[in-house]
């Protein structure tokens, strides 16, 4: 990597939240509408997320025709929205919602039109509010990634961070209820 991104060496301590998906499950949309994951986002992304072991997150995603960028590969900026999203979700396996705050990504490979792209994210530390995360794309073997991101997640109070913004959902009248309940 040729980057900044430095994981500071003073980390938390971090455990694994009970409530947490467990290892081989599914992990549930944060949002239908969501572009990464959100199953009702009729042209996102649809990536699947699985918990894994500890503090690793694994998802699929089919490389599909709306996604080209160059003839006949991936577009970048796609890439990274699907980096985005799997390491989004490991703030979940230790529990609170975190937002990106920095993300980058190394392009590696050139990524085909239909191929079937594999995603592994791990936690790589705790510091307070920031949570660093690091993730690789391959088409089957992991050990020739294809992509390699990393991220910078900030913690955040749901309710308040979205209050401002949940009348511009499509499912704002559903959000508004659910963030209205004690
Ligand atoms: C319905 C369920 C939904 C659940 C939601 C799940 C969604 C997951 C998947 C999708 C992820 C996304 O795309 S999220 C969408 C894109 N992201 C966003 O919209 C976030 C926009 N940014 C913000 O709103 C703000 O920056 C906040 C709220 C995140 C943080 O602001 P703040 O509360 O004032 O906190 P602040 O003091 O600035 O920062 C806290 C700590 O983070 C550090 N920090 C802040 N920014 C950076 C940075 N770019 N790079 C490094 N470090 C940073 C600070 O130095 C500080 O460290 P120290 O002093 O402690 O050392």
């Amino acid at each position: 990597m040729k980057s900044s991104f430095v994981v500071p060496a003073d980390l938390d301590a971090v455990q694994r939240h009970p409530k947490a998906a467990k290892v081989g499950e599914r992990m549930r949309m944060h949002n239908p509408l969501c572009y990464g994951c959100g199953e009702e986002s009729a042209e996102g992304l649809h990536l699947q997320m699985f918990a894994g072991e500890d503090f690793e997150v694994t998802a699929t995603m089919d490389v599909a025709a709306r996604f080209e960028g160059g003839p006949g590969v991936i577009h970048g900026g796609v890439l990274s929205t699907a980096f985005d999203d799997v390491m989004g979700m490991i703030p979940l396996l230790i529990g609170p919602s975190a937002v990106t705050v920095h993300l980058e990504v190394d392009y590696q490979r050139p990524i085909p039109i239909g191929s079937q792209l594999q995603f592994t994210a791990k936690l790589l530390g705790r510091q307070r509010r920031k949570i660093y995360a690091e993730g690789i794309a391959h088409l089957g073997d992991p050990d020739e990634p294809v992509a390699t991101g990393h991220a910078i997640f900030v913690t955040i109070d749901v309710r308040e961070h979205f209050a401002d913004h949940l009348a511009n959902s499509r499912l704002a009248d559903e959000y508004k209820a659910r963030m209205s309940r004690p």
